[in-house]
């Protein structure tokens, strides 16, 4: 087996280490010859990186090479993988984008609604600057991409790079609630087999099977509505947000029981029981900054410390797995199938052949082998096309510096809906990102000056 050079783009993020740990477990069905970090903050990246080295020196001696660089060219020259994982505007300004909704009674969320389009509209710019230097150094690298809003940064990669099969977008969420499944079954998740359909974070699975073809999906659904829904994942299992997210999926079912419900449609089927749970000045960044970000931290500046890992507990978790069975099914030909994010094509036949859409496809040496999806029925075809429209409307106002787009798109929303509630948080949204939409934010003084 060809040993992998791997460059994980946003070293720093909080999910590193629990990356390196799923590359150590996955080891042999991922072997790599190199491991580099990648990110444009030097001081985060920095502590990240050196308990990184720790773990790799005890958990992977066998790992050629282990560098961190803010430097592209020594980043990406030679890279067979590039795991991208970044954050414009860090968790500061995820606070903004949740806070911002909810002082307007409108859901406050990193990836759904205004909330979403804000992260959407920071994020392509320096998405699209990355993907040009990979190619520029590594012109054949596969390029994996999970950061977020990975629908709305999907649909941009799609129109920059239209050409470039070797980018592919992924999200863990259909993969974490398979473990519940999994745990539901008595199996392990990757003997699961699913059927789904949706935008990333807006869709359903209709089936799950094992792997010699058993249907399992009135199994789970009767053990939901009976016994509820948990997360099992170790890195969200005791998490209470997570822990009521998943909650949500019992009430889902009993209201719309056809299928089994992605957790992230609880913010666009109940949006005003979802803002009325919030609570202001303690939404989700700012319990990421003292829960995740703290925790891992702290870890890194123990094994730092201690230069060894014997006052730590590391974890496994199914962010970091997926990934990487991902990236091997792609490098050694598994045909493997996995839920990710590909142009549509016929694939749901009533959708636009341009929506980014989100399926089981065979991951092969060649890329993605997307499995047909057929027509979907009203409901679905419904929710879809608007959250598809505002989705394509997000990346328009990017392109075109649009405030009217950007206005449209929220109005579309249906976290959102009223369009004078569009228009106060548009406002708001682009105050605090004028730093990151100059040119929008010249626009609209433009032309409100001249109205
Ligand atoms: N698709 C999914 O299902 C999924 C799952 C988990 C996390 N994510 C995404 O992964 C990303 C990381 O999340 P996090 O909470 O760890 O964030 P984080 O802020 O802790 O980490 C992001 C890192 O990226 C770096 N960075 C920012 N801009 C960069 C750029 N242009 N080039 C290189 N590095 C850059 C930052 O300095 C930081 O170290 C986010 O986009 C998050 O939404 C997606
Ligand atoms: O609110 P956060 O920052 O804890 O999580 C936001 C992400 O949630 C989903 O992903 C993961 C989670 O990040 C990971 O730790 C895993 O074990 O469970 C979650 C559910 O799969 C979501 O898919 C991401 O897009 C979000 O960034
Ligand atoms: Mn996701």
């Amino acid at each position: 087996m060809k040993k992998q050079n791997l460059v994980v783009a946003g070293g720093g993020s909080t999910y590193t280490i629990g990356m390196i740990m799923s590359l150590i477990a996955e080891k042999e069905n991922f072997p790599l010859k190199s491991i580099t970090f990648y990110d444009t903050n030097e001081d985060r990246q920095q502590k990240v990186a050196e308990a990184t080295r720790v773990i790799l020196r005890e958990k992977y001696p066998e790992l050629e090479s282990f560098s961190y660089t803010t430097d592209k060219e020594k980043a990406f020259t030679d890279a067979d993988f590039v795991f991208v994982q970044i954050r414009t505007g860090g968790l500061a300004m995820r606070e903004q984008d949740e806070q911002i909704p909810l002082q307007h009674g409108v859901v406050g969320q990193e990836t759904c609604g205004p909330g979403g389009m804000a992260y959407g509209m920071r994020s392509i710019g320096d998405m699209i600057e990355l993907v040009k230097d990979v190619r520029h150094y590594a012109p054949e690298a596969w390029i994996l991409n999970y950061t977020n809003p990975a629908a709305i940064v999907a649909e941009a990669l799609r129109r920059e790079f239209n050409n470039d099969n070797k980018i592919l977008n992924i999200c863990d969420m259909p993969a974490a609630i398979m473990v519940s499944y999994a745990g539901i079954l008595g199996k392990e998740v990757f003997d699961l087999v699913p059927e789904y359909f949706g935008l990333n974070h807006f869709g359903w699975f209709t089936k799950i099977y094992d792997k010699e073809g058993n249907d399992h999906t009135d199994t789970i659904k009767n053990a939901i509505t009976k016994d509820g829904f948990m997360p099992e994942d170790a890195e969200i299992a005791n998490d209470p947000n997570w822990i009521k997210t998943f909650k949500q999926v019992e009430r889902m079912l009993n209201d719309f029981p056809e299928y089994l419900p992605n957790t992230y449609l609880q913010y666009y089927l109940y949006p005003q029981e979802m803002v009325d749970k919030e609570e202001a000045g303690n939404t989700r960044a700012r319990q990421v900054i003292n829960g995740r970000q703290k925790r891992v931290h702290e870890l890194c500046d123990q094994i730092i410390a201690d230069q060894s890992l014997e006052n730590v507990e590391l974890e496994v978790d199914i962010h970091g797995r997926y990934m990487i069975r991902v990236a091997a099914s792609l490098a050694y030909h598994n045909c493997d199938t996995f839920i990710v994010m590909v142009e549509n094509n016929g694939i749901i036949s009533n959708l636009p052949d341009d929506a980014m859409v989100e399926v089981p496809a065979m991951l092969t040496k060649q890329g993605p082998k997307p499995f047909s999806v057929g027509p979907i029925s009203t409901f679905y075809k419904g929710l879809i096309e608007g959250q598809l429209a505002y989705e394509k409307l997000v990346v328009d106002a990017f392109y075109e510096n649009s405030y009217e787009k950007a206005m449209q798109a929220l109005t579309l929303n249906r976290t959102v809906v009223d369009a004078p509630v569009a228009r106060q948080i548009l406002d708001d949204l682009i105050e605090a990102n004028r730093d990151y939409w100059p040119a929008l934010v010249a626009r609209k003084e433009r032309e409100f000056a001249i109205n």
